[in-house]
């Protein structure tokens, strides 16, 4: 299957378990990519054929920003369930990155692949 693919979307937000997470920003860097069948869209040259990866990156910003979680687990789930339900994907692979968790850590974060129920 073809893939539609978003590298290191960063985006900056409130996220986190303990308290002072909440009080400041911290940077996430989101890769992901979603599985499509491209033919449609190859053959007409149309976007709206097309899993437009401009669109489903704004989304990502749209909801992490929008209101803050504790756990990378509940956000990438919640994306996860966005993509499959507003894109032709027949299956999604979402990693997030939060490199400044772990000092010790170049960067630590949560990987799911979540496909559409048959
Ligand atoms: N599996 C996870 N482990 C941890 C998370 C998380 O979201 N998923 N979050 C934290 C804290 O918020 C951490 O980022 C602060 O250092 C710890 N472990």
């Amino acid at each position: 299957m073809d893939k539609v693919y978003i590298s290191q979307l960063h985006v900056e937000t409130i996220i986190g378990v303990y308290d002072f997470e909440k009080e400041s920003k911290q940077s996430l860097y989101f890769d992901v990519e979603m599985l499509t069948d491209i033919r449609a869209a190859a053959q007409s040259d149309d976007i709206n054929l097309a899993v437009d990866y401009a669109k489903v990156s704004e989304d990502i910003i749209a909801h992490t920003t929008a209101k803050p979680v504790e756990l990378l687990e509940t956000l990438v789930e919640q994306l996860a369930a966005l993509i499959l339900a507003q894109y032709n994907v027949s299956q999604v692979t979402i990693k997030v990155s939060k490199p400044a968790a772990v000092h010790a850590a170049q960067t630590v974060g949560v990987e799911i692949t979540r496909a559409k129920a048959a």
